[in-house]
């Protein structure tokens, strides 16, 4: 039986190389094809953020890891942005790409695809630029605590959250799962809008040494547990994985993509 301490434990062999490594370089992570996962992903950001609704003050990634990817189209809309992870090695690799380091990883190909997306003819660089000027904080976060950021920001403060990956590979069981998503969603203002990426019944994933346990999830658990956690579906569209995309990294069988909105007491 794992618990929250079994998993936190887990995490302290997580290697961030190894991880953007498996998930994140092409050309696992395709963008020769539209119907590759990677495009589908961007393409579900981009087109629910351009609808215009999703704006406001502050927005926060939950679980960021190493990767930037998730934020390309949200950030524009935003005055700050906050990046989180559970791990310093990971908020390391996120302050090397932020400050332009030598070694950081390089996420030109989806800046690349993101502004083909926009069709604006902007150059990548120029949104490049624009993003790493956005991210004003890189700070720990514990989706299992109450306050996940603690005394970082008020709950109730946050414009729209972002999450991608995260509250299923860190939860050991459907309960824990469903007490860290009313966690993150205390941090929303009410109305505020959620953009959250996951895995469908996945139960481990490898990043270097580190094999993480993950909670299986379907449409079906997320959208219930959505709706206890008080919020409304705006959309919720999913990705079969093809057989060839299964090489061992993990067992993922498809990913979801949910915008939702927090419920307004009121
Ligand atoms: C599969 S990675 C997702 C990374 C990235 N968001 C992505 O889209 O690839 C899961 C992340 O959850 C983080 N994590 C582990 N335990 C956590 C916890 N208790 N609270 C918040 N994040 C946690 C890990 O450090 C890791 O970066
Ligand atoms: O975007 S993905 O669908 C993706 C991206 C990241 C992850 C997974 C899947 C599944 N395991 C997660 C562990 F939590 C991390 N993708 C998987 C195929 S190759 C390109 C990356």
């Amino acid at each position: 039986m794992s618990s929250i301490k079994a998993v936190a434990e887990s995490y302290q062999l997580f290697n961030p190389r190894a991880y953007l490594q498996n998930n994140y370089v092409p050309p696992r992570a395709d963008f020769s094809s539209e119907d590759s996962v990677m495009c589908w992903k961007l393409r579900r950001l981009h087109e629910t953020c351009a609808k215009g609704e999703i704006k406001g003050r502050t927005l926060v990634d939950i679980g960021s890891g190493p990767t930037i990817y998730q934020l390309l189209s949200a950030f524009e809309h935003f005055q700050e942005v906050i990046m989180t992870d559970y791990l310093e090695v990971n908020r390391q690799e996120l302050k090397m790409w932020l400050s332009n380091e030598p070694g950081a990883f390089d996420w030109s190909p989806y800046f690349k695809h993101v502004c083909k997306l926009e069709g604006k003819g902007e150059p990548w660089k120029d949104k490049q630029k624009r993003l790493r000027e956005h991210v004003s904080r890189v700070i720990p976060v514990d989706v299992h605590q109450p306050r996940p950021l603690g005394g970082e920001l008020l709950s109730g403060s946050v414009d729209c959250l972002v999450s991608s990956f995260c509250l299923e590979a860190c939860s050991p069981n459907l309960e824990a799962f469903q007490k860290a998503l009313e966690h993150v969603i205390g941090l929303l203002k009410p109305k505020g809008h959620f953009l959250w990426i996951g895995a469908l019944e996945e139960s481990y994933y490898l990043a270097g040494e580190a094999r993480l346990n993950v909670v299986p999830v379907t449409e079906d658990i997320v959208k219930k547990a959505l709706h206890t956690a008080k919020c409304v579906v705006r959309e919720f569209s999913t990705y079969s994985m093809t057989p060839s995309m299964k090489v061992g990294v993990d067992d993922v069988s498809g990913i979801f993509f949910v915008w939702a909105q927090k419920d307004d007491p009121k």
